[in-house]
């Protein structure tokens, strides 16, 4: 008889998830700005000879991270969602050239029927952190951490649509996520789901550079932002964008159907 052994979701924290060295050059940096909704006429985002590399491409060169802890077997890569994320720019990032990141697991908490797992990489221009909702993986007498953000009152400064593009999900994950939900209709069904959902990560990208058209400001200086993913977004649909205050500190959310898809998010630009 074998016996096996599932190593609780608890005994994750404070894992070390490794380092590694990525690469990337100015075609990845404008297929990313792209993928994310810059227009043609943005030439600091897709013109090399005046490149800006948006902040949130950071979060593509260490998708890596979260992928090393399911690929470790934390939890089950079929059924987890990206359930939020938040980026602390340090420094701009180069239009090319090769970033070292290191990556580790912070908190893991136990949601019941889920848990969410922390993942937080850090390199010299950024830290980040990756929470994995993982259903299943829950109930083994840990601490439920974070409850669910208060939406904002009051009326917003900023109410503009995001469009998303049928392809989008498509054209994205050439940038580095190519989890199958983004683009196979028989992996969103195994989620329950009726098609491919965007990735929470374009998602996001899409709503701060908005954000910056609305607020007037240069996208590419974003240094700060976070959100939570509330509920799944279809390449094609066309959320509102609804923001408070101002460049230094918005804090905005995204809705569709009179739901927010991004929920107690919060941006500023330097
Ligand atoms: C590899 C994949 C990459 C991707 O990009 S996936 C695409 C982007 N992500 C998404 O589209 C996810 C969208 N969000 C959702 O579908 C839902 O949202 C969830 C399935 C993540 C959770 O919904 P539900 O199962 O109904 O859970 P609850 O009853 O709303 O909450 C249960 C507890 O879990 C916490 N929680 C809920 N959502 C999140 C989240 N997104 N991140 C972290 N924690 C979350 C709550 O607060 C609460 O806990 P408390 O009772 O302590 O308050």
């Amino acid at each position: 008889m074998t016996s096996t052994h599932k190593r609780s979701a608890a005994a994750w924290r404070g894992e070390d998830l490794g380092t590694r060295t990525v690469a990337y050059d100015e075609r990845d940096a404008i297929l990313y700005a792209l993928a994310v909704g810059a227009r043609a006429t943005e030439l600091d985002l897709v013109f090399e000879d005046r490149l800006r590399v948006l902040p949130t491409f950071a979060l593509t060169l260490a998708q890596w991270a979260p992928d090393e802890l399911g690929s470790r077997g934390a939890f089950d890569t079929k059924t987890a969602l990206h359930g939020s994320q938040n980026l602390t720019v340090r420094a701009p990032l180069p239009r090319r050239g090769e970033i070292a990141l290191s990556a580790s697991v912070g908190e893991v908490w136990d949601k019941g029927s889920a848990a969410v797992f922390e993942v937080r990489v850090e390199s010299d221009f950024f830290v980040a952190t990756w929470s994995l909702f993982a259903p299943g993986a829950g109930g083994f007498g840990g601490e439920r951490g974070p409850s669910k953000p208060a939406r904002p009152e009051g009326e917003p400064t900023v109410e503009a649509v995001v469009n998303t593009a049928d392809n989008q999900a498509a054209l994205y994950r050439l940038t580095g996520d190519r989890h199958h939900i983004h683009l196979d209709p028989a992996a969103a069904a195994r989620i329950g789901q009726p098609r491919p959902i965007m990735h929470g990560l374009c998602t996001l990208a899409a709503s701060t550079l908005e954000l910056a058209r609305q607020l007037g400001v240069h996208p590419a200086d974003l240094v700060e932002v976070e959100g939570r993913f509330a509920a799944p977004v279809f390449p094609g649909d066309s959320p509102v964008l609804r923001a408070w205050g101002d460049a230094a500190a918005a804090s905005f959310e995204l809705v569709h159907g009179g739901h927010p898809v991004i929920a107690g998010a919060r941006a500023a630009f330097g």
